[in-house]
């Protein structure tokens, strides 16, 4: 059992240990921190406090964003997952330690890492259903490939902002009802409640990485939001896929779970008909059994269950390399909108009130269809632990503010 009283029984216990970069007003200077309980335990005062002088773990730890650390791969992060479990429940430590600590309402995170490239896939059922019938009512609401392969789109790297950042509200082209094409601020702005996949090991550029080798490369899970506004997307988005409508901003969360805190959570994926081509045939398919939580000014508004996405990480991460692109530590890739088979499970406005027909009630009495200046929306997540326990993900939130 650990020492800090605020771990036990917590969903940051030491059955989780998720990474992120902080800063404190005494000490402007970003870096590494674990979450544990209510505080959060400053990486570089743990290696500067020890003896080791310099070896690669070390100054990956001592350093101001988590590229350095994932890149060092499974066997390392593993073993220092080990070792802080083993100080947070050594008596003896309890005293030094506490002094590495600062309570988390006291700092500042940042984006955990510097991301290379991002990708977000389109890989539930039920939302890829829905939107195809609100998108394309006139057609099959799910395209012939959809079942082939985990479809996705490139997005923009340099707009992954972290949980807090206020999202000002995009301007772009539409095209009305009557069929004019307009330009001005998104009347229809939207979220989308995704997991997200953070690369720590990077792979050759012409190879390519199996299904099996998933845990090889994947360092962790964040949850994001999608920020996406519907009426640019739908008139900008034939035939090459989203563009504008979604990369002026995509929420992350600033704690990064460790897969190997959700190996606990694993639950079998979907079964997939049709058959899949050998290269998306995995070894041991499974899904993680995290359920999303989405609450739009304080009111929850939806429950999205990760466990039922047709499409696993692992097979995403295949179907990516599988024509030999490459990937770096910090690529980033996200599961597309969670939706489940219910109502009050859909990950996406746009789904929730129906493209605007059934609207949404708020706790204030308000309605909604699409999001008004002023909203916050908060993702959250949690998932089953090891023994009884639960994870809880760090969550992801932002404010909208005017266009400008
Ligand atoms: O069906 C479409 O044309 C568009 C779909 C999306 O907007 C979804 C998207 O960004 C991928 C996802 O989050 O599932
Ligand atoms: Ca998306
Ligand atoms: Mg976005």
């Amino acid at each position: 059992m650990t020492w800090l009283e605020s771990a036990v029984d917590s969903p940051y216990g030491i059955h989780h240990l998720p990474y992120g970069v902080f800063s404190t007003t005494d000490n402007p200077a970003r870096r590494l921190g674990v979450r544990v309980g209510d505080q959060v335990l400053d990486l570089k005062l743990v290696v500067t406090s020890g003896t080791c002088a310099n070896c690669e773990t070390c100054t990956a730890l001592s350093s101001s964003t988590l590229n350095d650390f994932m890149a060092l791969g499974p066997e390392v992060w593993s073993k220092v997952r080990t070792q802080l479990q083993d100080a947070l429940t050594d008596e003896t430590l309890a005293e030094p330690m506490s002094r590495m600590l600062t309570p988390v309402a006291d700092v500042t995170t940042h984006l955990p890492f510097t991301p290379a490239d991002y990708v977000d896939f389109y890989s539930s059922e039920h939302h890829a259903t829905n939107l195809g019938r609100l998108f394309r009512p006139d057609g099959d609401a799910l395209m012939p490939n959809w079942k082939h392969l985990p479809v996705g789109y490139h997005g923009r790297s340099g707009s992954l902002v972290p949980s807090g950042t206020d999202i000002v509200r995009p301007q772009g082209q539409r095209r009305t009802p009557d069929g004019e094409i307009v330009f001005g601020a998104s009347a229809r702005l939207d979220i989308e409640a995704e997991v997200g996949f953070v690369v720590g090991v990077g792979s050759q550029l012409g190879t390519r990485v199996a299904t099996g080798d998933f845990t090889d490369h994947v360092f962790g899970v964040t949850l994001v939001n999608d920020w996406s506004a519907r009426d640019i997307q739908n008139w900008e988005y034939q035939p090459l896929g989203p563009f504008l409508g979604k990369s002026f901003a995509t929420s992350i969360a600033t704690w990064v779970t460790p897969l190997d805190a959700l190996a606990a959570s694993r639950v079998p994926a979907p079964e997939q008909d049709p058959a899949v081509l050998p290269y998306l045939v995995e070894p041991d398919r499974y899904a993680y059994d995290l359920t999303l939580s989405v609450e739009w000014n304080g009111t929850k508004v939806s429950s999205p269950p990760f466990a039922g996405v047709y499409w696993t990480p692992a097979q995403q991460l295949a179907h990516m390399t599988v024509n030999g692109a490459s990937l770096r530590t910090g690529d980033f890739f996200a599961s597309g909108t969670v939706s489940g088979p219910e109502k009050d499970q859909r990950g996406s406005f746009l789904e929730l009130s129906w493209s605007g027909a059934e609207p949404v009630k708020l706790d204030d009495g308000s309605t909604r269809d699409f999001l008004e200046d002023g909203d916050t929306v908060t993702i959250s997540a949690t998932a089953p632990g090891p023994r009884g326990t639960t994870i809880g993900l760090g969550e992801v939130t932002g404010t909208i503010r005017p266009a400008n």
